[in-house]
C-alpha cells in the first residue's frame, strides 16, 4: 500500500503543479486486485499537491472503504473510478478539474468531436481519417447514477469523458498511460476551444 499511496502522491503532485487539481479537487486511483476488486484510492478533502504516501485508502467495487491498517476516508468519487476499472478495464484512473474540461463539456454537451490533430494518437487513435469524439455526461452526486451514465456513455475507444460542469476523467493501462491520456485530452480540450 505504501507504494501505491507513493505512486498516487507523486502524480497528483504533478496534476495539482499543472493547476487541474486546485480547492482539493481530483483524485486518482490505481488497481491493487481484480478478484475480488480492489483499488488503492487517494483519501477525500485533502489538498492534492501536498499528499502523503499514507493518504490512501483500499475500496471494492462498489467504491466502499475496505480498510487495511488505519483508516482513511476515500475519494467521494471512489464508485465511479472502481466502475471504470470494471467497464473500461483500467488499471489506473485519473480525475482532474481542468477549466478546459469544464468550457468544453459546456460548449459540446453532446461530446467533443476532433479530426485531424497528431496529438489523438496519444489517444491511440488515428490523426487522419479518424473521428474521435470525447462523451460528456451530466454531473450528479448520486455516484450509482453518475457511474451509470459514465458506462453507459463511454466510447471503446476512447480512454476519457467530460462531466458537465465538473472535470474529466481518463483511464489507462498504468498510472503512466493514464497521464498520457489526461494530458492529450486536455492538450485537445484546449486546441478545441482556442479553435472557436
Ligand atoms: C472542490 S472538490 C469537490 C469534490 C470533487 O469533485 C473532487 O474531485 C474531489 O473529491 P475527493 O473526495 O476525491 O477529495
Ligand atoms: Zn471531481
Amino acid at each position: 500500500m505504501r507504494v501505491a499511496g507513493e505512486a498516487l502522491a507523486r502524480e497528483a503532485a504533478r496534476y495539482a503543479s499543472l493547476g487541474w487539481m486546485r480547492a482539493t479537487s481530483g483524485n486518482l486511483s490505481i488497481v491493487l486486485c481484480r478478484a475480488p476488486l480492489r483499488l488503492a484510492v487517494t483519501v477525500s478533502g485533502l489538498d492534492k499537491s501536498e499528499l502523503r504516501a499514507g493518504d490512501v485508502a483500499v475500496v471494492d467495487a462498489a467504491g466502499a472503504a475496505r480498510p487495511v491498517g488505519p483508516a482513511r476516508r476515500p475519494s467521494a468519487e471512489a464508485a465511479l473510478h472502481a466502475r471504470l476499472a470494471e467497464a473500461a478495464g483500467a488499471q489506473a484512473v485519473v480525475h482532474v478539474h481542468t477549466i478546459a474540461s469544464v468550457r468544453a463539456a459546456e460548449r459540446w454537451p453532446g461530446g467533443v468531436e476532433l479530426e485531424g490533430l497528431e496529438m489523438l494518437k496519444a489517444l491511440g487513435r488515428g490523426a487522419d481519417g479518424d473521428r474521435v469524439r470525447i462523451p460528456v455526461v451530466d454531473n450528479s452526486q448520486d455516484m450509482t447514477d453518475l457511474g451509470d451514465r459514465i458506462v453507459a456513455l463511454r466510447d471503446p475507444r476512447t480512454p476519457a469523458i467530460l462531466i458537465a460542469r465538473h472535470g474529466l476523467y481518463a483511464w489507462g493501462d498504468d498510472l503512466g498511460a493514464a497521464r498520457r491520456h489526461t494530458e492529450a485530452v486536455q492538450w485537445l480540450l484546449e486546441w478545441a476551444l482556442a479553435d472557436g
